[in-house]
């Protein structure tokens, strides 16, 4: 099987005199599942609709699997499957009218409509609504309905806006195992504000701000950007008396107390783990809790956009 790619070539799309997206350049090869990180308004959604062909780019295109998205739209879209923000449109459909009608638009006819809208259906556990108007569902089975018109013909690529937005933690752990069950010979791009969601299901994480892409990396390497990554945290009786021992230690570049923890910070290269443990040991300190912290997403996120917003 030839392998999946997307491309962006050097995207931009203004609004007026709002520059929304600034010249992204990118690509992404089958079985990467890239999330798309950033803060509201940062053109998560406008790329998104640029590279499924529902916005034309005001320069530069997406090129998906060899089709141009701008000049060959058509057979680009063939191979994609889009799930926009919010719930889809045709409220008054039921749910079975709806996935069947959406595999007639994608060329499905007859019994062969009806299976694949059954599928989706079972997939996106769905069955027991098929004969529900879309209106009358909650935010999250709409969500659903959404998920399953868009993989209903097993596209190459996925695009999903938010594809956990408003469902309950069952569910999202239903969508994130769908995911990471489908990724294999796929590319999938998701947008997302829970920051877990990129280490729970993204192999790669690119972080947009105002428009331009800022870091792209894998979610590992986003915690190494963290000043936790590596740092050892511990939940102990007297607090201060401990930071005190732990910052003679050779190994500790600096040590800070926050809401009643300890974290001491590696000096270059150093490892903590052993260290802190012994001396715990050695004091006989009463610890209800010690960790090695991988890092911290939500402090890089505000690192690497902040500066942004400062620059
Ligand atoms: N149709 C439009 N007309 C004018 N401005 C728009 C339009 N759509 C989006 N924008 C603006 O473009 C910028 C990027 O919006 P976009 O929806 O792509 O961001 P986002 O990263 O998806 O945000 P969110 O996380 O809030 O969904 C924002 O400033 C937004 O207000």
């Amino acid at each position: 099987m030839s392998q999946v790619r997307v491309e962006a070539r050097a995207l931009i799309k203004r609004y007026g005199n709002l520059t929304a997206v600034r010249d992204l350049e990118f690509e992404i090869g089958s079985g990467e599942v890239l999330g798309f990180l950033g803060p509201n308004g940062a053109g998560k959604s406008t790329t998104m609709k640029m590279l499924t062909g529902f916005l034309a780019p005001s320069s530069g295109t997406a090129i998906i699997n060899g089709h141009d998205i701008v000049e060959d739209s058509l057979a680009a879209r063939r191979c994609m499957g889009y799930l926009p923000e919010g719930a889809p449109a045709y409220g008054e459909m039921t749910v079975r009218a709806f996935l069947e009608f959406v595999a007639g638009a994608r060329g499905y006819s007859g019994a062969e409509a009806r299976s694949r809208a059954a599928a989706a259906l079972e997939r996106l556990n769905l069955s027991r609504v098929p004969e529900q108007p879309i209106e009358t569902l909650s935010k999250g089975f709409k969500r659903r309905v959404g998920l399953a018109q868009a993989i209903l013909h097993d596209p190459d690529v996925l695009i999903l806006d938010e594809p956990t937005d408003g469902l309950d933690p069952n569910q999202k752990h239903e969508v994130r195992t769908l995911i990471r069950e489908m990724a294999a010979d796929k590319i999938i791009v998701i947008s997302t504000h829970i920051l877990e969601e990129v280490a729970a299901v993204c192999n790669r994480a690119m972080i947009i701000a105002d428009g331009r892409l800022l870091v792209d990396d894998t979610p590992a390497g986003l915690l190494k950007r963290s000043r936790y990554h590596n740092a050892v945290t511990l939940e102990v009786d007297q607090p201060e008396r401990a930071a005190s021992v732990l910052s003679e230690l050779s190994q500790a570049r600096k040590v800070e107390i926050r809401e009643g923890e300890v974290t001491v910070f590696p000096a270059e290269g150093a490892e903590l783990l052993e260290v802190v443990s012994g001396v715990v040991r050695e004091q006989g300190w009463a610890v209800r809790e010690l960790r090695l912290e991988k890092g911290r997403m939500d402090e890089v996120f505000r690192q690497v956009t902040q500066q942004e917003v400062a620059a």
